[in-house]
């Protein structure tokens, strides 16, 4: 039976990459699938990972009614055995509704990729109806981190180096981006002191491997070195 599937996380955390792999290895097998996407930072009608892939894509635009789209492309010829929408944050609860009737009333798999949770740690509309919908939700198994080594589960919004709780919900943008409006995935706990790594002058996660005084420099004294084992 087709199902609807959510597959949810934080920023960068390989939701667009497991898209491009579920439409590789079903190519490989001679299916074909629709792609869906909005406001990819690749630009319009593109589907894009941070891994360096990206392939063409249907811009579903706010007006667009992604049931009567695929009933039309069924109509004049075309096959799908299967759909994809990415960044399914940005659709709208009705659009989210239209991926249901195309698994319901067409029988057609549709997978879903998102962020569940916006800048200010509330749900996207998008996101929102595809939990109260979808048939499967799953939680991304590479989780990004937080500065501190704990998941991240939270995303913030920078602006001018500075985290921020209010704005608009949709800003097109990246982590680690130079720009004046950035984001970082954080852990609850810093994302509710707004702590990010820069506030926080947060340094590598991982502690010295070495102690520094386990192996004296070249130049001690022979005496001073340790005795070999
Ligand atoms: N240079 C790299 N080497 C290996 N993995 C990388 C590299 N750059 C990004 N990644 C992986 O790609 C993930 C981001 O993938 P992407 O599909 O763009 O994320 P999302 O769509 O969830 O924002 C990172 O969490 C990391 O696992
Ligand atoms: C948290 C948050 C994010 N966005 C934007 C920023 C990016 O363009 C996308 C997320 O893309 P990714 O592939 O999951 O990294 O969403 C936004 O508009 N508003 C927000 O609050």
């Amino acid at each position: 039976m087709a199902e609807l599937a959510f597959f949810c996380g934080t920023m960068d955390c390989g939701k667009s990459t497991l898209a491009l792999q579920i439409r590789h290895n079903r190519s490989a097998r001679g299916l074909r699938g629709l792609i869906f996407t909005r406001n990819d930072r690749a630009g319009e009608g593109r589907l894009s990972s941070r891994l360096g892939l990206v392939t063409e894509a249907i811009e579903a635009g706010e007006e667009m009614n992604l049931h009567a789209h695929l009933v039309r492309y069924l109509t004049s010829g075309g096959r799908a055995d299967y759909v994809i929408a990415d960044e399914a944050q940005f659709l709208s609860p009705e659009q989210v509704d239209q991926l249901a009737r195309i698994v319901d009333d067409l029988g057609i798999d549709v997978y879903a990729f998102g962020i569940t949770t916006d800048f200010r740690t509330r749900l996207f509309p998008g996101s929102q109806r595809l939990i109260e919908l979808a048939d499967r939700v799953e939680v991304l198994q590479v989780e990004a981190l937080c500065w501190c080594g704990a998941r991240a589960t939270h995303n913030a919004r920078t602006v001018g180096g500075r985290m921020v709780v209010e704005g608009a919900q949709v800003v097109v943008g990246d982590v680690g981006a130079d720009g004046e409006v950035g984001y970082e995935v954080l852990c609850r706990r810093h994302h509710r002191r707004r702590l990010t790594a820069a506030t926080a002058g947060a340094g590598p996660i991982s502690p010295d491997v070495l102690p520094t005084d386990a192996v004296p420099p070249p130049s001690a004294p022979r005496e001073e070195r340790p005795a070999p084992a």
